[in-house]
């Protein structure tokens, strides 16, 4: 079984660099779908295994994706085929957003049904209720989801009930190639949002708004490949802000913007942590003592959920009782049972949790529940006593390119194993364990 060991009690010095943004490059890749002439070249992509996943998706549908280091190029100029199966959905819920390409491109999509993960049961009905409002006929059954328009999608005035990103992203793409304006109001207003604006209009599609609450999208009859280069990684700027600060460290994170990240600076200077710009970056210093904070999670520019794990490592530690109140999913608080083995002071009060710091971590065997705490484990473990064992790491790898390869880099005692059984360490470091 892969799993990253960690011993505790090193502070973090030195410079990370952060990848692309996988949540940036999903929607992008599904949007290279709606180019029927010439290729789209997109530099900065992480080697992520979502990456990898929306890939296979893309080639499944008769598109051509060729990898050359960190740029991948797609040609999607053939005809497509129409259908994701389940396979690719199961293992990664972004691949429904082919959904709104395949509707502009052919006016047809069959995808299988996401159902729920360990999240939250995380519906797409505002997805479909935005292709109904442009005449898509819906159909589900069977554990897919049959979608049809008869001759072009049209153009419409939609709002959302919540500023779904998916959903946001989904209706864009399907908008771009409809006939007439279409009005998304009530969008999400995240970066990602504005990144995949910007490489629609460079494949010559007219999206205005983006980044704002209300989207306008003027059709247009044709899109063409263009070449974009994906935003930074404003999650994992931000998990490797939290580690800097959790062992007291002083780190420059290169590629952390400012712009993306101002909601959690904000918390983490209240907690007494230092941050300033520097070169392409942000320098973060943590201090001896934390504060405890309480923090909501919001849709952007609101506290992002994405960092709400890390950050709850970050308040085991601080000196008092902080709380965090979840609104975003409505059940994304598996990895608190991880912590607690971790002897946490912790506990959860319906959508809130309650920490009672600073608990004195111990190393434990803790299984990563979703993508983000399986990061946010590996962040407690750097400051626990003794070795923390994180497994599960299929979901770490799903949004973190070498990610203990970077601590390990930034000075943190870690390493990443596949053994079959490991001994209880007598050594002095991991890398002294014969495992
Ligand atoms: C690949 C990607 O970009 N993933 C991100 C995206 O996910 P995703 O696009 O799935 O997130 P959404 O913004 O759509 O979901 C937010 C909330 O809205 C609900 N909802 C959503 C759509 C819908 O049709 N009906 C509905 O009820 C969801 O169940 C959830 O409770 O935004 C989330 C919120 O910032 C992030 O945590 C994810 O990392
Ligand atoms: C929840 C996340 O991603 P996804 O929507 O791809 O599951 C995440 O990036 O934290």
């Amino acid at each position: 079984m892969e799993k990253i060991i960690v011993r505790g009690g090193k502070r973090l010095n030195g410079t990370v660099k952060v990848e692309g943004a996988k949540n940036a490059v999903l929607p992008i890749i599904a949007a290279t779908l709606l180019a029927s002439d010439g290729k789209t070249i997109l530099n900065d992509v992480p080697a992520l295994s979502d990456v990898f996943t929306i890939s296979e998706v893309l080639r499944h549908l008769n598109a051509e994706v060729d990898f050359e280091g960190n740029r991948v190029i797609v040609d999607a100029s053939r005809e497509l085929k129409t259908d994701a199966p389940f396979e690719y959905v199961r293992k990664m819920r972004a691949s429904v957003l082919v959904m709104g390409s395949l509707l502009a491109r052919t006016g047809k999509a069959r995808v299988a049904l996401p159902g729920g993960c360990a999240i939250g049961s995380r519906p797409i009905d505002q997805h479909l209720k935005g292709f109904e409002a442009m005449g898509v006929k819906v159909k589900v059954g069977n554990g897919f989801i049959d979608a049809e328009v008869e001759g072009k999608l049209q153009g419409a005035k939609i709002y959302l009930d919540f500023p779904s990103v998916g959903a946001t992203e989904n209706i864009m793409m399907a908008a771009t190639l409809a006939e007439g304006t279409t009005i998304l109001e009530n969008c999400a207003k995240e970066p990602e949002i504005v990144d995949l604006a910007n490489l629609l209009n460079a494949m010559g599609a007219k999206v205005r708004g983006a980044g704002t609450g209300t989207i306008r999208i003027e059709g247009v009859s044709k899109l063409y490949g263009a070449t974009h280069a994906i935003i930074p990684d404003r999650i994992e700027a931000g998990t490797f802000m939290v580690a800097a600060a959790i062992t007291g460290g002083n780190v420059l994170v290169r590629g952390a913007l400012m712009e993306h990240l101002s909601s959690l600076v904000a918390k983490m200077e209240e907690m007494g942590v230092q941050i300033t710009e520097e070169g392409d970056g942000l320098r973060v210093i943590g201090p001896d003592k934390l504060k405890p904070i309480d923090i909501k999670t919001m849709p952007h520019p609101g506290f992002p959920t994405d960092m709400q794990s890390q950050m709850m490592s970050l308040l085991l530690a601080a000196e008092g009782t902080s709380m965090i109140t979840e609104t975003v999913f409505e059940n994304r608080f598996m990895h608190v049972e991880e912590f607690r083995r971790m002897n946490a002071d912790i506990k959860i009060e319906g959508r809130s949790v309650i920490i009672n710091g600073p608990s004195k971590l111990q190393g434990a065997e803790v299984s990563a529940t979703d993508l983000r705490a399986a990061a946010a484990l590996v962040l407690a473990g750097l400051i626990a006593d003794g070795f923390t064992r994180v497994t599960e790491l299929k979901h770490l790898d799903r949004g973190y390119v070498d990610f203990h390869g970077k601590l390990l880099g930034l000075g943190a005692d870690i390493e990443r194993v596949n053994d079959q059984a490991t001994q209880e360490p007598a050594q002095q470091s991991v890398s002294d364990m014969n495992v």
